[in-house]
């Protein structure tokens, strides 16, 4: 199956001489409470925020933090940050995630300074290189630390959204990459991962550059449609308080996209994302999921509550499903589904608590550490590789995210 409209949008032609058919909108001035941002971190996190500029998110600030300079300039985003200025000097990380951690350390001031009174924020970056991989996770601890810091009776809520690399990018980017998840679990509620592999499995024949196009859309899409069902008047709000109850201590989650406009078109996109093979994992009791819908102006409240049924069918009664859904002009007679799974079970996240409800989650809170790392600990956390001599050292197959890996079905190398 082909994700048409989605191609379109992201103006990506099969032909592959396709350009960006989406003009910039100016962004909308939103004064609500709930304050939101999204960070993208490196060079891909950039992309995303360019895209989500592009786009025109309403409600959301955009923000670009990288180690790369020269990369940071071109990205259009509502404000940047150039991490660790005095230890890359704006060169970039060289492909290591410890530079990436050091360079996030150093700026941690600026990057306090930054996320300072959000509620929401969404962290998005590609695991495998430097940047993404070393920063964003202790820019995620420092939203949580900065929030506690100023004595803020909830803290902010932090969902990163991440992919995982290509198997053809080799097995050095997927051993940083896992290590970078390691430690996003540790500081975020919920950790959404794409896996590019599985993009290409959804839309054959795409080449390398235009999947990471698709996968900047995906995400771009993701957090829009998030943002603005909480932020605008929508066919069917999201509040926030739906976002945090299936967000808070998600831990790693998988999402699932489905298009359709034939006859029964919201039945069979929610269909086509639960079947997804993005979203590959067995449900269950337990599980939690955020459904959306991009709609077209002509489609009904009634088509998208019979395709709800369905979603509450295949999940069960206990899940706790929270969903929304908005009108886009440009959807046409098109109706897409976005299915997001948090609570995805892995025996090492339940821990020893009782793997049949809800409450797991809230033991997998992630508290984050109040203390940084140390030297040493990043080293070993990131230790399995060295771009200088290339060595790698596999993550032991007992580690954390081995088993989250194994559960979530992703391949072995
Ligand atoms: N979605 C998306 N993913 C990308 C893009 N470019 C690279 N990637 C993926 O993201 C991973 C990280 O790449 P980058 O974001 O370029 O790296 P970085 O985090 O900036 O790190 P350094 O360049 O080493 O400082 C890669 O291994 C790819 O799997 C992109 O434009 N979009």
């Amino acid at each position: 199956m082909v994700f048409d409209k989605l191609l379109e949008q992201a103006g990506i032609n099969l032909d592959l001489d396709g350009k960006d058919m989406m003009d910039s909108e100016m962004l909308g001035d939103v004064s609500d409470l709930i304050k939101i941002a999204v960070i993208g971190v490196g060079g891909s996190g950039n992309n995303t925020i360019t895209r989500l500029y592009d786009l025109g998110v309403q409600g959301a600030d955009l923000i670009a933090m990288n180690t790369d300079a020269q990369h940071l300039h071109y990205v259009k985003a509502h404000k940047k940050l150039l991490l660790g200025r005095s230890i890359t000097h704006g060169k970039g990380s060289g492909g290591d995630p410890r530079v990436g951690y050091r360079a996030a350390e150093a700026s941690a001031s600026e990057i306090a300074e930054v996320v300072k009174g959000y509620d929401l924020i969404f962290l998005t970056a590609g695991m495998g290189n430097g940047t993404g991989t070393g920063a964003t996770p202790v820019i995620a601890r420092i939203i949580k630390e900065t929030a506690r810091n100023n004595g803020l009776p909830q803290e902010p809520l932090v969902i990163s959204v991440v992919t995982f690399p290509f198997k053809m990018e080799g097995r050095v980017r997927i051993e940083k990459a896992k290590a970078g998840i390691e430690m996003l679990l540790e500081y975020s509620d919920t950790v959404i991962i794409i896996q590019n592999d599985k993009l290409k499995e959804l839309v054959p024949k795409l080449p390398i550059q235009i999947a990471f196009r698709f996968a900047d859309e995906i995400i771009a899409r993701m957090v829009k449609g998030i943002v603005e069902t909480i932020k605008l008047p929508s066919m069917v709000n999201i509040d926030y308080a739906d976002i945090y109850s299936v967000m808070k201590g998600g831990g790693p989650a998988l999402i699932g996209i489905g298009e359709s406009d034939s006859n029964n078109r919201a039945v069979d996109a929610v269909m086509e994302a639960l079947n997804n093979k993005m979203l590959d994992v067995e449900f269950g009791s337990g599980d939690k999921a955020l459904v959306h819908f991009t709609v077209g102006p002509d489609v009904s409240l009634e088509e998208i509550t019979k395709a709800m049924e369905i979603v509450y069918e295949r999940l069960g009664e206990k899940s706790e499903i929270k969903w929304g859904a908005m009108i886009e002009e440009d959807m046409g007679k098109t109706v897409r589904a976005m299915v997001i799974m948090t609570g995805v079970k892995s025996p090492q996240i339940l821990g020893n608590i009782e793997p049949n409800a809800l409450t797991y989650s809230s033991s997998s809170i992630v508290v984050p550490r109040s203390k940084r790392l140390t030297e040493s600990k990043v080293d070993e956390i990131f230790d399995s590789i060295d771009p200088r001599t290339s060595k790698l050292k596999k993550m032991k197959d007992n580690s954390r995210v081995n088993k989250i890996f194994r559960d979530l079905g992703f391949y072995e190398l």
